[in-house]
């Protein structure tokens, strides 16, 4: 049976203050796939997740979320069907919000609790969330008072909470500890071993941070991808040199990866 396309770029290209930061991209996701999307700094991963969420429209080229194309479709109704977690809507999280509440309100794409109602379904989906990223004794906190590893975990609660078909998360180990790290990792490749879940995009930086049971990459460098579709396919060290300017080598022990630099320099890694 086909899959479906749930998300496809053609031919994108972005242009802000005179420069492509995307060009030409032209990448296929589908159903049931698990992508990890990687790329220097100022490579074009935000910008992807941006037009991938509905909130940034393309220069030129299509770009296609769940069935539906961008500028042909209300992007409001588009996107409680598509969940985000970033660094950008987590600091517009008010530090006095109780934990609960922050990924409760996610049900009417808002941040902070003002006069709504909720349901007690809402309620029970919400605390279930917070348990499966190990928040359950911490649902009455205020968001001020996390750690960075929980705020993380509680963002990643809050984007599932409108039951997505889509999750884009942003970057969701940076700044954590190595245990912090392993943690989300895990819990990651839980969601992503779940047939149920959504279709799941990551931006990393580490090939480390990759967790088990993702299934794709695509490499952006300079806003161009060099490559997409399978992880053992693409994360060759002939890919990861043209990504990071850099010879590296990759290693994988059974489902991680992890890259360094062979020392043999190209010279070309501040000079792109
Ligand atoms: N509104 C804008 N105006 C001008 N330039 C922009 C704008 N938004 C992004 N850029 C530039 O586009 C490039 C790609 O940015 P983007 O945030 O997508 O990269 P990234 O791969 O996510 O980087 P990082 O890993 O550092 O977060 C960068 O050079 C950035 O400075």
């Amino acid at each position: 049976m086909a899959q479906t396309l749930v998300l496809g770029l053609d031919d994108v290209t972005v242009r802000r203050d005179g420069k492509e930061i995307l060009s030409h991209v032209t990448w296929e996701v589908l159903d049931g796939e698990r992508w990890v999307v990687l790329g220097r700094n100022g490579a074009g991963k935000t910008t992807v997740v941006q037009l991938a969420a509905g909130r940034m429209h393309p220069t030129s080229g299509t770009v296609e979320i769940l069935e539906e194309t961008l500028g042909r479709v209300d992007v409001f109704e588009l996107r409680p069907r598509i969940g985000l977690s970033s660094s950008a809507l987590a600091e517009r999280i008010p530090g006095d919000e109780r934990v609960l509440d922050v990924v409760l309100t996610a049900s009417y794409g808002m941040t902070g609790r003002w006069r709504e109602t909720y349901d007690d379904v809402d309620e029970d989906r919400a605390r279930s969330l917070l348990a499966v990223f190990g928040m359950a004794d911490k649902t009455g906190r205020t968001y001020g008072t996390l750690s960075e590893g929980e705020r993380k975990r509680t963002m990643i609660a809050r984007a599932l909470m409108s039951d997505p078909e889509l999750l884009l998360l942003d970057e969701p180990a940076a700044g954590l500890d190595l245990g912090a790290r392993e943690e989300l990792v895990g819990a990651l490749a839980e969601l992503a071993a779940h047939p149920a879940s959504p279709v799941l995009v990551l931006v990393t930086h580490h090939v480390e941070e990759i967790p088990p049971h993702f299934t794709h990459a695509l490499l952006l460098r300079d806003g161009h991808a060099l490559a997409a579709g399978p992880l053992e396919d693409v994360l060759t060290p002939e890919n990861l040199e043209a990504t990071y300017g850099m010879p590296l080598e990759i290693t994988r022990h059974e489902d991680r990866w992890s890259a360094r630099a062979t020392g043999r320099s190209s010279g070309n890694r501040h000079g792109a």
